[in-house]
């Protein structure tokens, strides 16, 4: 149609959003808020294959590229651990994402996300 209706977001995509919104908390310096550019990161793209950013898993979620929790949680786990590739142990960015990966699995196991389970087909 010309004028794009609206989608209806799903159960999924308003979790979804409910997930990045608790992530992104986690990340108060935005080191992860955007793309990595190999302007910041001299190499990057040729070191990391599969970039990932948050503003690009907002986008998934609008998109409704994410067809289940594991595979937002999949690119999460992605974004983290291509951190930890490029950046070097004693880096403020591989520590942030050391961090970050282990707060928000936190923040997202089975037992907290058991009370939305009933909402969720
Ligand atoms: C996430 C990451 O690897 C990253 C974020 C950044 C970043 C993100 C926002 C502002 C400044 N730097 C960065 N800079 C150099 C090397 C790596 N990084």
């Amino acid at each position: 149609c010309v004028l794009r209706q609206r989608q209806e977001r799903s159960a999924l995509q308003r979790l979804l959003d409910h997930l990045l919104k608790g992530l992104e908390k986690r990340d108060p310096q935005q080191f992860f808020a955007w793309p990595v550019t190999d302007h910041i990161a001299p190499g990057y793209s040729q070191i990391i294959s599969q970039p990932m950013d948050f503003s690009t898993m907002k986008q998934k979620i609008d998109d409704g590229a994410y067809s289940c929790l594991g595979d937002f949680i999949d690119d999460f786990k992605l974004m983290c651990n291509n951190a930890m590739v490029y950046n070097h142990p004693e880096t403020i960015y591989y520590k942030a994402a050391k961090k970050l990966l282990h707060v928000g699995l936190k923040f997202m196991s089975a037992d907290k996300l058991k009370p939305l389970r009933s909402v969720l087909p």
